[in-house]
């Protein structure tokens, strides 16, 4: 049997963070579900979308702290129930099981995942309590 060449590495510094953003987002600009959402907010800023997200990943898995947005926030008002978060976790977890291995891999599935819960029940409550003040 051929010896098999692991090519996945560790995420040990900035370039692999820059390695991961720019292929999840890779990606989800080609997808049809997702990119529209993406490209509507984003238009022609994607450059500083990136940036933004490279400290975002640096601070969570490297403890680089560099970040210091409120996550959250934007994604309140944008239009995304269950289907696309689970589209958009699907992504990142294929990304990640594709270049990398390790701790931190794990780390960056398991805060994707949980930040995605977490995302997708505010966005759930803010819809409903919207929906309350305008239906009455
Ligand atoms: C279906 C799922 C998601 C969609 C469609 C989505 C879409 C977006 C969009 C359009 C923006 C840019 C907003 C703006 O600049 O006006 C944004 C920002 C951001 N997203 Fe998401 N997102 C999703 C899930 C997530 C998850 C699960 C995470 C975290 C693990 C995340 C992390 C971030 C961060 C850190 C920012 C920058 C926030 C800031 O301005 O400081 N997103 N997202």
């Amino acid at each position: 049997m051929e010896p098999s060449i692991e090519r996945r590495q560790t995420i040990e510094g900035l370039a692999d963070i820059k390695l991961l953003v720019d292929t999840f987002y890779g990606k989800v600009r080609q997808d049809a579900l997702l990119a529209p959402i993406f490209n509507e907010r984003i238009g022609a800023h994607w450059p500083q979308h990136l940036e933004k997200l490279y400290k975002f990943w640096q601070t969570v898995l490297l403890k680089e702290h560099t970040y210091f947005g409120s996550p959250f926030t934007p994604h309140a008002l944008l239009e995304i129930d269950h289907t696309h978060f689970r589209k958009w976790v699907g992504l990142f977890v294929e990304t990640i099981d594709t270049l990398f291995v390790g701790e931190r891999a794990e780390e960056a599935k398991w805060r994707a995942q949980k930040m995605a819960e977490m995302f997708e029940y505010k966005n759930a409550y803010y819809r409903k309590e919207s929906e309350k003040r305008v239906g009455g």
